[in-house]
């Protein structure tokens, strides 16, 4: 059926990851065709119907929700198609993979995986889909050398606003490719995407690194990611960032059990243990000199001596990380509560001013709980300006995660964390710019896109006129 108003499609539909938000739409659709996308599209223009793309439902702030609209479950898209996940090789650009807009990352690694390829650019969980994230920009540990996922997407097919299908690229309709891609679904819904492959590794040496001093670690992770060539053999192929902070929570499990207690012991005399995270990929033609190559890199970093771990994993099972936290936490109950996430671009020119300001006073000195904080730079010349996604004005910039989970009593305690952060940027001067932006006001969101505000408006109007997409980012309907 591909219409649904009953209880579990519209319960379904009025929720997501964070559990914070909750707007009812009129019906859910469950489209298999572009047909039918088209279809909808256009009588939605007809009666100004709210129109929402769901991909997974992983955004925080009911992104993805149509208040008495309708959601567009993207999960059934293709199923009768058959066209899915198709790898192709021989092309003068290299490697590609076409993947449905509607899948998951998961599936992508494991369909290329098949061919010995591997998109290069990641997120840290592999359960979210492609049109969602490309939605968004897509990031993770080796967006510092290859950018974020948009920046490796050689075209796109998209269903506008409007209802028209339109195929698009760099050189073909490139507005309206550059304006989708980190476009909160303003344009269009992506119903395909071209994206590039190289070589996968098979195996991965996964290490962690602990820091008593904030600017040593940011010193390191910086140097780190200059290492950036696409073929770059010294460096890192992954470089993320976590904090341990001793009022916790924080979790132990990736070190060997008769460490656990000195790492406490570092966390509770410094009171924030700084820990760089990074990978280096090999193979069978690699695996005798990695050994040598990561220990010649770590000889010049300044992490607390004693205080490296490294294990060995799969290619597969490092880039899926997250889902074993997944399990373990869903496990406990503890995966469907709300999460008060907030996610920040801050520029390297201010972030010790937010390490300072934030981590040290406003997360250590009043004890407030810092759920997992995840800090790594990348570099901007690794992201398109044409694109939608916004970035700092710096060359490089730290993203940085601030994830908390919360029982539904405390989810406004932790916002108000969020609001007080911001308010110390704010004083501060520090220009950062939110990513998975959330704003309800059309002044904020004029400010967060700042220059580029002018032509994302224009844009809305060529592709999505009547302004029925992604109502929940409350960009045109605050
Ligand atoms: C556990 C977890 C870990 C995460 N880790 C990372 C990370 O490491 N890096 C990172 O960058 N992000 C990360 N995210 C955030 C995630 O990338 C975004 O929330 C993303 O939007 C989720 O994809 P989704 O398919 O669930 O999107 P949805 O929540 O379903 O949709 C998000 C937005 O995109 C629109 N949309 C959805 N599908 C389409 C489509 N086909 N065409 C056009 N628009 C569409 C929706 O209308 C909505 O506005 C994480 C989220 C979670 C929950």
């Amino acid at each position: 059926q591909q219409v649904r108003n009953d209880t579990e499609a519209i319960s379904l539909a009025s929720t997501d990851f964070g559990h914070i938000v909750k707007e009812i739409p009129e019906a859910v659709f469950y489209p298999t065709t572009s047909n039918d996308i088209i279809t909808l599209l256009k009588q939605a223009n007809d009666n100004t119907t709210p129109i929402a793309a769901r991909g997974q439902g992983h955004s925080v702030r009911g992104q993805s929700m149509a208040q008495k609209g309708i959601v567009v479950n993207m999960t059934s898209f293709g199923n009768e198609g058959g066209r899915i996940i198709i790898v192709s090789e021989g092309s003068s650009f290299g490697p590609y993979v076409d993947v449905g807009g509607e899948q998951i990352w998961i599936n992508v690694l494991g369909e290329t995986l098949k061919h010995g390829l591997s998109p290069v650019s990641w997120t840290d969980y592999l359960y979210l889909s492609v049109g969602g994230t490309l939605s968004n920009a897509g990031i993770s540990g080796q967006s510092f050398r290859f950018g974020p996922q948009i920046s490796n997407v050689y075209e796109l097919d998209v269903i506008t606003g409007k209802g028209d299908f339109v195929t698009c690229s760099r050189n073909k309709a490139p507005d309206l490719f550059y304006s989708v891609l980190g476009g909160l679904g303003q344009f269009g819904i992506i119903t395909r995407a071209r994206i590039a492959l190289a070589p996968a590794p098979t195996s991965v040496k996964w290490v962690r690194l602990l820091y008593n001093d904030f600017s040593a670690f940011s010193r390191d992770q910086e140097h780190l990611i200059s290492m950036n060539g696409r073929m770059e053999k010294n460096g890192v192929d992954y470089l993320e960032g976590f904090l341990l902070m001793r009022q916790g929570p924080f979790d132990l499990s990736f070190y060997p059990e008769p460490d656990q207690l000195r790492i406490t012991t570092l966390v509770n005399q410094t009171g924030i243990v700084y820990l760089i995270e990074l990978a280096k990929y090999y193979d069978a033609t690699t695996q005798n000199s990695v050994d040598k190559d990561l220990q010649l890199l770590l000889n010049r970093l300044g992490f607390v001596r004693g205080f490296a771990f490294s294990k060995d994993a799969t290619y597969l099972e490092f880039l899926n990380r997250v889902r074993a936290e997944e399990l373990k936490l869903r496990k406990l109950g503890l995966w469907e509560v709300p999460h008060p996430w907030m996610n920040l671009f801050v520029p390297k020119s201010r972030i010790s001013d937010f390490d300072s300001g934030v981590f040290k006073d406003i997360f250590l000195k009043n004890k407030v709980p810092a759920g997992l904080i995840i800090i790594y730079p990348m570099n901007r010349n690794k992201w398109d300006d044409k694109m939608s996604a916004m970035t700092p004005n710096e060359d490089v910039f730290y993203a940085i995660g601030l994830l908390h989970s919360s029982t539904p009593e405390e989810w406004e305690a932790f916002d108000n964390v969020n609001k007080q952060i911001l308010e110390f940027c704010r004083v501060a001067g520090i220009m950062f710019k939110q990513y998975i932006p959330h704003y309800e006001t059309e002044h904020d969101w004029i400010n967060h896109f700042g220059s580029k505000w002018g032509n994302f408006q224009l844009k809305k109007l060529q592709f999505d006129p009547k302004k029925i997409l992604a109502p929940g980012q409350k960009i045109f309907n605050s």
